[in-house]
């Protein structure tokens, strides 16, 4: 026995842990690892993957996790999901020689072939697209999906993983996407049969985990973590999918479980009390739930997993892994010792977090440019760390074993509810006093032959979704403004001169309606949480948003106003240099939300509404500027939307009632558009109905306008522009291609009802390819307008 020649015992699950922590280094240092050794400028990302992987060992020990297997191992190159792809060599056929090269580097999963390999995967080469992305459950984290058939050679590759374990020891417990997840979230291959459900490989599959088990205990592991956050979604819509679903997860673990290795397995993401109850069959040792986004247990479910889980340990995600809010320790202890009591003696309790930290930056202590009473209320990675470990000391000790924590998390509290920004009388009564009225735009018809008379636009207007390409002069004007190496004024008419020039490119490109090109945004975010009160901005709270990528959200902590007009000057600006009608461009309330850190002490509704009536006042005063096309994007509408169908109504009666707050104001002469950008319209395509826009964009070139068939059958009678340019490529698509699309549109829609424009905004093309295909928009539009004339 391995363990036995390395003298070690086995281990009881550690009563503090946290399920997952930032991967990406407090300097984002594998980003800047894997961009390097992407663009070729050397560097070798395993390097400072191990360097990564040992800073955070210690420092999570240091940080209070100390027990044997406490630090979770779960370091990812670019995606959890796409490790288990690589590493149980479920490659879709494209992909072929990559997996021959995996195959042969099993031994050495980290070495440039591997890695090399692995990345193509994960960002596609020449004609061979990439995995798609997609949201990870509710988060703003995108996985790679995996594509599964009959035909997936599944095998054990090898995993970084192994090694790592054996090189860290018995601190680490490595963590793996569960089978059932896994397959869950995967998509039937390109070779499946209509109708093929990749969970039909759940066996084989589950020997190839057996196999990655086994490699682990050989290692040295005690522990292994399995996220199974699948089973909270209830995406299944009859009992009998459900039960399918249980019983694959009883299957996987019953057989996972006998390799001598103990599991935990983690249901994360919300609450599967069926789950636990099927768990509590099977051989895994701790079932780890999520209280803060999912629901706590009750009586009912205590009093039998006292029994049921006998000798075993349930794991309460109690610190919040989705948010920057620090704990209040004192409600969070309430809720363990009642979880204990329940239990009785015989269930172990440990504390955890309710998800991985992976959605939150790594250290509040590094915002020292924050206020110091607003940074003293935030909870990053490590943090959240200590907290854990305070909970699990409070729970076994009592509360005067952690007394100075207690009167820290006190004082922070009451700090908090004490602050004038976080209650503003003036806001709360105006958001109070919003009266269905507020919501409600003119007759729709009405409207549409006010716009018209206002507007003059041809049939098949041509427009683009807002931003232009973000040059390097741009950047470099934005940055000397920051940094104050040029002045308010130096920094207004380089932006001026930006707009003159995207105004006057747009013209002689023959666009109907214009857009200003957003030069001044570093983000369409960022930009209004900078201008509005009740916001914060960080210096370092990086999250990782996909692969390399990260963003930085702001923080959302106080009531919101909005001291003074924001994007009004620039669009005036913009009007005033062509008779077209150019766009007023704002960003609706949900995506502020969604791209933001919210405060969790008021009802998500009341901040949306708060925001609905800030950028009320932005539309009123864009109209009075004399802009007669208002556009509030809300790309995010459909990534807030709750994993179970239940919480959907609540969650579309706010947020549509706050983009309506917003907008309702409007003339029956001003167009209110938006915009949308993700490919799966057709499921809330009632929801866009209702926000009674009267223009919508969305992306759908990419699915060919495959959408439309659904929008039509809905009987979505407003203005659509469906985009005709996946503008995520560098590719200039030609005339005939975009009129190819029109013409889709044109035979799915009413002519009418037709918009031409690119997916999204152009901020990340180049110019030349952003003129190239909008002159080719442009000509298609005439052509296709021609073919209509007939
Ligand atoms: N108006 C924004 C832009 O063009 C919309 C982007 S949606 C992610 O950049
Ligand atoms: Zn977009």
């Amino acid at each position: 026995m391995s363990n036995e020649k390395k003298g070690m015992t086995m281990t009881h699950f550690p009563t503090a842990t946290v399920l997952g922590y930032p991967r990406i280094g407090a300097n984002r240092e594998l980003k800047r690892a894997l961009e390097s050794f992407w663009s070729g400028r050397g560097g070798n990302p395993a390097t400072t993957a191990e360097e990564l992987r040992d800073t955070r060992t210690n420092r999570l020990r240091e940080l209070g996790l100390g027990e044997a297997a406490a630090v979770p191992e779960d370091f990812s190159y670019y995606d959890q999901v796409l490790d288990i792809t690589i590493a149980t060599g479920a490659l879709p056929s494209r992909f072929a020689p990559e997996r021959e090269v995996l195959k042969a580097q099993a031994a050495t999963p980290e070495s440039e072939e591997a890695l090399r390999a692995q990345f193509t995967v994960a960002r596609g080469q020449g004609d061979r697209p990439a995995l798609e992305l997609t949201k990870w459950f509710d988060s703003n984290y995108h996985y790679l999906v995996p594509e599964i058939g009959p035909e997936t050679a599944l095998e054990w590759l090898g995993s970084p993983r192994v090694a790592t374990a054996q090189r860290l020891g018995e601190a680490v417990r490595p963590v793996l996407v569960g089978p059932v997840t896994y397959l869950a979230l995967a998509k039937a291959s390109e070779e499946a049969p209509e109708g093929y459900n990749p969970l039909d490989r759940l066996d084989d599959l589950v020997a190839v985990y057996t196999q990655y088990l086994r490699a682990l205990k050989e290692a040295g592991v005690q522990w292994v973590q399995f996220d199974e956050p699948a089973l909270v979604t209830h995406r299944h819509r009859t009992p009998q999918e459900r039960e399918a679903l249980l019983d694959a997860l009883r299957r996987a673990y019953t057989a996972l479980g006998n390799e001598g290795v103990n599991l935990a397995v983690a249901l994360t993401y919300g609450h599967a009390f069926d789950a636990v109850d099927a768990l509590a069959e099977t051989p895994v040792q701790a079932v780890i739930i999520d209280v803060v986004r999912g629901k706590k247990p009750g009586a009912a479910e205590l009093e039998r997993w006292a029994t049921s889980l006998k000798g075993k340990t349930l794991g309460v995600g109690v610190v919040s892994g989705r948010n920057i809010w620090r704990a209040d320790l004192d409600a969070d202890l309430a809720v363990l010792r009642e979880i204990k009591a329940g239990l009785g003696e015989a269930v172990a309790v440990a504390v955890t977090t309710s998800t991985s930290l992976q959605h939150v930056p790594h250290d509040a202590e590094r915002e020292t440019q924050l206020d110091a009473e607003l940074r003293s209320w935030l909870s990053f990675a490590d943090q959240k760390v200590k907290e854990v470990a305070v909970l699990a000391r409070g729970l076994a000790e009592g509360d005067e074993a952690i007394a100075a924590e207690l009167e820290a998390s006190r004082a922070a509290q009451a700090s908090r509810k004490a602050h004038p920004g976080v209650e503003k009388a003036e806001v709360r009564q105006a958001t109070a006093a919003v009266t269905e009225e507020q919501r409600t735009r003119g007759d729709a018809a009405e409207r549409h032959d006010a716009q018209a008379a206002a507007l003059g636009l041809p049939v098949l207007p041509t427009t683009t979704i807002g931003s232009f390409p973000q040059t390097d002069e741009i950047r470099r004007a934005r940055a000397a403004h920051r940094s104050g190496k040029i002045d308010d004024q130096a920094y207004e008419e380089a932006m001026k001169k930006e707009i003159a020039e995207v105004i006057a490119a747009q013209e002689e490109i023959g666009l109907d309606v214009l857009v200003h090109g957003e030069a001044e945004r570093n983000d369409m975010v960022q930009y209004f949480a900078e201008n509005f009160e009740g916001f914060a901005t960080t210096a370092h709270g990086w999250v990782q948003s996909y692969g390399s990528r990260c963003t930085r959200p702001s923080i959302l902590w106080g009531d919101v106003t909005r001291p003074e007009a924001i994007t009004v000057e620039w669009s005036r600006y913009a009007q005033s240099l062509s008779k077209r009608p150019v766009k007023g461009m704002l960003t609706g309330p949900v995506t502020i939300m969604a791209w933001s850190f919210v405060r969790e002490d008021i009802a998500w509704g009341e901040v949306a509404d708060q925001l609905g009536l800030a950028l009320r006042e932005e539309v009123g005063d864009l109209e009075a500027a004399g802009i007669k096309v208002i556009q509030v994007d809300e790309p995010a509408i459909r990534e807030l939307l709750p994993l179970r169908e239940e919480d959907r109504e609540d969650y579309l009666a706010w947020s549509v009632g706050s983009f309506r707050l917003a907008t309702a104001g409007a003339a029956p002469a001003t167009s209110i558009h938006t915009h949308l950008c993700y490919s799966d319209f057709a499921t809330i395509v009632d929801a866009i109905d209702r926000l009674d826009a009267d223009v919508t964009s969305i992306e759908a070139s990419r699915s060919k306008l495959k959408v439309l068939p659904a929008v039509a059958e809905h009987g979505f009678h407003r203005g659509l522009g469906p985009g005709v340019w996946d503008i995520h490529s560098a590719r200039v698509p030609s005339t005939e291609e975009i009129a190819d699309l029109l013409r889709v549109a044109v035979g799915a829609l009413d002519t009418e009802q037709v918009w031409v424009n690119p997916d999204c905004g152009l901020k990340t093309r180049a110019w030349e390819e952003t003129s190239a295909t909008l002159r080719n928009l442009v000509e298609a539009t005439r052509i296709v307008r021609e073919e209509i004339a007939q």
